[in-house]
């Protein structure tokens, strides 16, 4: 059976290779190719299996809350999420238990697996930095990638009984990074750059690096389209993490 996919933030760089990504796969066909001043209400199950959701941090939520409500499954890429707006989604669904939504942080099958690899890499090493970067034109920092990774690294350091990460800096103007869940993140925005990050582990002697390179966003299509074809699969939840769909 063809999916019938709409995609919301159509016009951007991400909505864009959506599109492209949703017109060649075989077993979807575009529905609905909606961006800035649509009105969401047009996407309904009668056009709609699935809709996929990039735009903006500020927007999402309002737009997930919107889709849920017109009864169709969601696929969200947007960063910015917190458990605060993932319950306001989850109260949502309440009312469409039939409906489901699914968020990645990061749809690149290299950088799922870095980070599936980090919580492994959390448990044996003293210190732990990331550092994440990325294209000028991204309006968040530090990546929402960065963000899960830190709690991801964090519960697994918490589950392994580890002991606070030695640091022993007196001052600091800024250049230790931003502290997510007691992880330092350092983000960096250069020309020529896509999506990259580092986590860094060390102890007395040694170091790992574990390192995942989108050097296109068509990196993250075969993500957004396994996402797709699962969506429904969770009915009145909200799914987050591409794992979920990986057997790792
Ligand atoms: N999960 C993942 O694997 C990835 C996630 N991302 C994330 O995806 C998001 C989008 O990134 P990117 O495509 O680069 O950003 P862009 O700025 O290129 O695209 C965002 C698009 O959303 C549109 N938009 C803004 N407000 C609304 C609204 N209310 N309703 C519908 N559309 C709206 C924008 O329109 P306008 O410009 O006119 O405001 C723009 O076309 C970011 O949060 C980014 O971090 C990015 C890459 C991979
Ligand atoms: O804005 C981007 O480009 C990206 N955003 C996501 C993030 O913030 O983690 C995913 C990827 O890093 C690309």
């Amino acid at each position: 059976m063809t999916i019938r996919v709409s995609v919301v933030g159509a016009k951007g760089r991400m909505g864009a290779t959506v599109v492209g990504a949703v017109q060649s796969a075989p077993d979807m066909e575009l529905a609905l190719a909606l961006d800035a001043g649509d009105d969401l209400t047009q996407i309904t199950p009668a056009n709609t299996d699935v809709v996929v959701e990039f735009t903006v941090p500020a927007v999402s939520l309002s737009n997930v809350l919107t889709l849920v409500g017109q009864g169709v499954n969601v696929v969200v890429g947007t960063t910015g999420w917190t458990d605060e707006k993932l319950a306001q989604v989850g109260e949502a669904l309440a009312a469409h238990p039939d409906n489901s939504v699914f968020i990645a942080p990061n749809f690149a099958i290299s950088t799922v697996l870095a980070e599936h690899f980090a919580a492994q890499a959390a448990r044996y090493f003293e210190s732990v930095e990331i550092v994440e970067m990325h294209h000028p034109n991204k309006v968040d920092a530090p990546s929402g990638t960065a963000i899960h990774t830190a709690h991801v690294i964090a519960a697994a350091r918490k589950e392994a009984s580890m002991p606070p990460i030695p640091d022993n800096t007196q001052t600091d103007g800024g250049s230790r990074g931003q502290v997510v869940d007691g992880i330092h993140v350092h983000a960096v925005r250069l020309r020529g750059l896509n999506a990259h990050e580092e986590v860094l582990f060390g102890n007395a002697g040694e170091q790992l690096v574990l390192r995942a390179d989108s050097f296109d966003r068509s990196s993250f299509m075969p993500g957004v389209l396994l996402a797709v074809r699962h969506a429904g699969e969770n009915p009145g939840k909200v799914t987050v993490g591409l794992d979920a769909y990986l057997e790792l």
